[in-house]
């Protein structure tokens, strides 16, 4: 059995002080929670949230991490600087980043071994455009990010991953994916890592679906077999709105 993972991206979201206000009011809402409960913040709260998390089942999370280990890199982030500020997850490869700042699935990949190669937990985003499902190419091109993105990998290392089954179209929307969609395309994402690593490392990986998730879908998302968790977008911004999420069955 694989054990569900619910985790928040707060994109670019929150200052220090919103972020411990944030924290502080979800942590008592989530002790119960019966899967993994990560937020993926910027780097200007890690320090915030890591210690109003304290004792608490919340983990930390980082939205991107750069390859090289350090360097003439303005801007950037080493795995290696995550780690040592108690970082344990991290997004690589959001559709955000591709849109906007020129991310590729060679870079995908070159950023998920340094990650994994510094023993960071990997949320790799995978997910077609609107013009990209109409055209008829969802599966073919989730499949080849999915495997661009883990080339290089040991079986051991891949059954670790979390992939996030993102469709952009479905992303601050509203729109969502049907809860049949959502499961279909995440199986093909799972038979391509079975194709290439094997059966076994395949039913391992954990894989969300991310997309205008909220309390009100979660659960018919969650009922579907392919479906591991969620990445959370808007509603993580809401103690009350993603505490729901991670309490989907309940
Ligand atoms: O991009 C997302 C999570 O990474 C999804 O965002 P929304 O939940 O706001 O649609």
């Amino acid at each position: 059995m694989r054990k569900p993972i619910i985790a928040g991206n707060w994109k670019m979201n929150k200052t220090p002080e919103e972020a411990k206000a944030l924290v502080t009011e979800l942590k008592p809402l989530v002790k119960d929670a019966n899967c993994d409960v990560v937020v993926c913040v910027p780097a200007v709260n890690f320090a915030a949230v890591k210690e109003a998390a304290k004792g608490s089942k919340i983990k930390l999370g980082a939205e991107n991490v750069h390859w090289a280990k350090s360097g003439a890199f303005t801007g950037e982030l080493s795995a290696d600087m995550l780690k040592a500020c108690g970082v344990e997850y991290v997004i690589i490869g959001h559709s955000e980043r591709r849109q906007y700042f020129g991310e590729t699935d060679k870079t995908v990949n070159q950023r998920v071994l340094a990650a994994v190669e510094a023993g960071l937990k990997v949320i790799m985003c995978v997910g077609e455009n609107k013009e990209e499902r109409e055209a008829g190419y969802t599966d073919a091109l989730v499949e080849y990010q999915t495997l661009i993105g883990l080339n290089g990998l040991t079986k051991e290392q891949v059954a670790k991953i979390i992939i996030a089954y993102e469709p952009v179209w479905a992303i601050g929307t509203g729109l969502t994916a049907t809860d049949e969609q959502a499961n279909e395309t995440i199986g093909v994402i799972r038979a391509a890592v079975a194709r290439k690593y094997g059966k076994g490392t395949a039913n391992k990986v954990r894989i969300q679906y991310g997309g205008s998730m909220n309390p009100k879908n979660v659960k018919g998302l969650m009922a579907q077999p392919e479906i591991d968790g969620g990445l959370i977008g808007g509603a993580s911004l809401k103690a009350p709105d993603f505490s729901q999420v991670v309490n989907y069955d309940k």
